[in-house]
């Protein structure tokens, strides 16, 4: 069958998960292409939690679809689990058992045929660098080797869906490093899913990324896309003195799309600090500079374009949720 007639890895369509009193996920709906990476971020109790578990087929919807390479969940959720590799959170492992043993073992009750699961056990230690310890009991590695050997039991049975709870939690920066490296090594192979609070770690190794808060998809796109979308085209930080209440018309003038964001000062030298956006994508540094080193109203003391983090785009996107969804039911109180 040709690439392109195949159904997409995951179809998410309106989507609704209500527990007794707390619905969790409000009307998600998003897709995540065969061989893509996806981030999938949210505050606590964003309800990442319980989208994921419903993806595996280990929770019901309450209303709504999911498919995983065409088939619902909701009707066939055997069939779907076998196609996932799942490495839950804390992901429990047999700490009496060696690692080849384990995968071996794992293998099996993913009914790899015997012939082939010897040199498949062989290619995956290969791939999460754990060749050398293939004969270590589980219970005595370290963190950042149990963590592979959770992923490489994910990969093994080489399911189209990887999906991932937290897989760098609680790792140090190398470890993180070389896990980030080994999931980045499943693009084009394998659909990824990771759930995920170290977003700089989402930025490097993800394609795309899907902010949720409260339950709803707040956010959606590459890391780039977001940082248009949510912050702007570019990002400046002003420090400035004088008629603070004039600036915002100075900006205009300069630039029309110019529009301050974040605001604090004065520090004891009379100085304020502030955030800067711009529809622009070109830099408008220079003019704006000269218009205010120009204007006896100023004291100008820094200008300087920003590199907004994925942090950045988090915190603004959940903060624009909050203003959205609670904010109303809070003034009909
Ligand atoms: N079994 C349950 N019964 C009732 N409410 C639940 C249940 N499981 C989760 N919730 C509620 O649903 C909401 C979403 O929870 P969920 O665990 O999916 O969030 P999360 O984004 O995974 O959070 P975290 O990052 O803290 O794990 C929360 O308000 C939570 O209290």
């Amino acid at each position: 069958m040709p690439e392109e007639a195949l159904s997409p890895a995951i179809e998410v369509h309106n989507l609704v998960k209500a527990y007794a009193g707390v619905t969790a996920v409000h009307n998600i709906s998003f897709t995540l292409q065969r061989g893509e990476i996806l981030g999938f971020l949210g505050p606590n109790g964003a309800g990442k939690s319980t989208t994921m578990r419903i993806l595996t087929g280990y929770l019901p919807a309450t209303s709504g679809s999911v498919s995983l390479c065409g088939i619902p969940v909701a009707t066939q959720p055997d069939a779907v689990k076998r196609l996932i590799g799942y490495m839950p959170e804390n992901n429990p492992l047999p700490e009496d058992m060696r690692v080849s043993e384990y995968l071996y073992y794992r293998g099996r009750l993913k009914e790899i045929p015997r012939k082939k699961l010897a040199s498949r056990i062989d290619e995956v230690l290969e791939l999460c660098d754990l060749t050398r310890v293939r004969t270590r009991i589980i219970g005595k590695l370290s963190k950042g080797f149990r963590q592979r050997v959770g992923i490489a039991e994910a990969v093994l049975a080489e399911p189209p869906v990887i999906i991932m709870d937290e897989p760098t939690i609680g790792l140090d920066p190398h470890q993180i490093l070389i896990v980030r490296d080994l999931i980045a090594s499943l693009r084009g192979r394998m659909a990824v899913i990771i759930s995920s609070h170290i977003l700089p770690e989402i930025e490097m190794t993800c394609d795309r990324v899907l902010i949720i808060n409260q339950g709803r998809v707040v956010a959606t796109g590459t890391p780039g896309e977001l940082r248009r979308d949510i912050l702007g085209h570019s990002l400046y930080k002003l420090e400035i003195a004088g008629d603070i209440a004039a600036l915002s018309d100075a900006l205009a003038a300069v630039e029309p799309t110019l529009k301050i964001t974040e605001q604090s000062g004065p520090d004891p030298v009379g100085f304020h600090t502030l955030r800067l956006v711009t529809d622009r994508d070109d830099s408008i540094g220079e003019p704006l500079m000269r218009a205010l080193v120009a204007d006896p109203r100023f004291r100008l003391r820094g200008l300087n374009r920003e590199s907004p983090t994925l942090e950045d785009v988090f915190l603004a996107a959940t903060r624009r949720t909050w203003e959205l969804v609670d904010a109303p039911k809070r003034s009909t109180k």
